[in-house]
């Protein structure tokens, strides 16, 4: 049995594996070939299920037996900005905006505020779907925003974000200290006691 991941982001990519060690986690491109999926939902829950429905039809139309679909639609939030960027993270900045560019983008935001850090969430929602079933749980992560890039590691918003109960952005901490307690993380551990039950 292996997990197809509907995800082509990168980092996301590299953390289900890192925790997910002893289960073959492929990306749905590997199998199926590069494709965009239209996220034309107002939810993370929305998207993340449209992600997961889209590779599970493909997987089933190529004849692929003996896998489940796991997608993860996430992003940061600002109750300060009314909860934005939220589902439109990965294009806050436009449509094939980098991190870098989203990060930026961000950054203007805090300043036009004259804010130097500020309250901030993710959110991760993962959908699983085994056979044709659809199951979603979701994880949070608290925190604040700052107004610089601090760190090279993670991806993504992290060189901007300070979890509760730290000094130092996940750009600046280890992965090992954000497994603890990411809004990934903690979906996932709700998703794996899904996987026990149904598998
Ligand atoms: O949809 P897929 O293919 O999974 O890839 P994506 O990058 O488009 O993923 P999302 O639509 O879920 O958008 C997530 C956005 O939130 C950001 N994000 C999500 N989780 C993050 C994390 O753990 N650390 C930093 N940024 C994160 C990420 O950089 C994206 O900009
Ligand atoms: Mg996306």
């Amino acid at each position: 049995m292996k997990i197809v991941l509907a995800s082509a982001n990168k980092g996301k990519i590299e953390e289900f594996k890192k925790l997910l060690p002893n289960i073959e986690v492929v990306a749905y491109s590997d199998i199926l070939g590069k494709f965009d999926i239209d996220e034309t939902g107002f939810t993370f829950k929305e998207n993340a299920i449209i992600k997961a429905s889209v590779v599970n039809e493909k997987l089933k139309q190529l004849g692929v037996k003996d896998f489940i679909v796991i997608s993860d639609d996430s992003g940061i939030s600002l109750p300060i900005l009314q909860n934005e960027p939220g589902v439109f993270s990965a294009r806050y900045a436009g449509v094939n905006a980098s991190d870098k560019d989203n990060n930026k983008k961000l950054i203007s935001k805090l300043d036009e505020l004259n804010l130097e850090n500020t309250p901030a969430f993710y959110t991760a929602c993962i959908t699983i779907i085994y056979n044709d079933l659809i199951y979603t749980v979701h994880g949070f992560m608290y925190g604040v925003a700052i107004n610089k890039e601090l760190g090279e590691n993670g991806f993504g918003y992290d060189p901007l974000f300070i979890p509760n109960g730290f000094t130092k952005t996940l750009g600046e901490l280890d992965f090992e200290v954000k497994q603890e307690f990411s809004h990934r993380s903690r979906a996932l551990n709700l998703a794996k006691k899904v996987l026990d039950v149904i598998l």
